[in-house]
């Protein structure tokens, strides 16, 4: 079965009522490869102003969500209210949350978990940091935070994974072809070793760090690389030329 190509916008705390409007209208009116499913996840703030406006074909998806039902969490957002609002998706574990609001493996595993069982799919990022990689690291970083999220969940058809290399993240230095598909190659053999093959087949798994206009194709053509997970050019026109990669 081939993988579906996947283009994931992540605009983290950025943007206005004005600016997202202003992305959503370029996203309906621009022509997008058919054979690409696209996913943006503005802050939570905006996420019905996005379902409401986005045209249908696109989805909308959250940067978080929590891990208990509706109740006294300040602060959080359910999976119900997700659904609720029409939002089929959420990010979870991204490095930002990971090493800035301190969410642990064990954190995202769970999220994941109750997430993908309450019905919203998951686009659950991992990746090293600089100092990891140079320690020789990455792979065994990588598969720790796998093993936390096998030892959560048991259904995987509602998974994507996005690796993204902290020190790729923002800086403008995307890793080079060679060294995301190792990973990604690493990650598969990691799903068939552990999960199964039809996971390791099925699965999608997202390329993000620095992802751009320009290095999107190169990256595109590696076997293992399924699409993108993208930040800062999500909120930039050329979002729909890195959706058309493949073109
Ligand atoms: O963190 C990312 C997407 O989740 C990547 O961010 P940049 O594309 O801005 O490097």
């Amino acid at each position: 079965m081939a993988r579906k190509f996947f283009v994931g916008g992540n605009f983290k705390m950025n943007g206005t009522i004005e600016s997202i409007k202003a992305i959503v209208k370029n996203l309906n009116e621009a022509q997008l490869d058919p054979n690409v499913e696209v996913v943006i996840a503005p802050p939570a703030l905006y996420l019905l102003l996005v379902r409401e406006h986005l045209k249908k074909e696109l989805e909308v998806a959250a940067q978080n969500v929590f891990d208990r039902p509706n109740g006294a969490f300040t602060g959080e957002i359910s999976v119900s209210q997700l659904q609720d609002s029409g939002i089929n998706w959420t990010i979870l574990g991204h490095s930002e949350r990971r090493t800035i609001l301190g969410e642990t493996d064990e954190v995202v595993a769970s999220k994941t978990k109750f997430a993908t069982e309450g019905g919203v799919s998951v686009i659950w990022c991992c990746g090293e940091s600089l100092e990891e990689r140079e320690a020789g690291q990455t792979v065994a970083v990588v598969e720790k935070q796998l093993a936390a999220l096998k030892a959560k969940i048991g259904d995987w058809s509602k998974v994507i994974i996005a690796y993204e290399p902290i020190w790729a993240i923002g800086t403008g230095k995307v890793a080079t072809v060679q060294q995301a598909q190792e990973v990604h190659e690493a990650i598969r053999g990691w799903l068939k070793t552990n999960v199964s093959d039809k996971v390791a087949e099925e699965t999608r798994i997202l390329y993000g760090g620095s992802v751009n206009g320009k290095n999107c194709k190169e990256l595109a053509k590696e076997k293992d690389i399924d699409g993108f997970l993208v930040g800062g050019a999500s909120l930039k026109p050329e979002f729909t030329d890195i959706i058309n990669s493949n073109l």
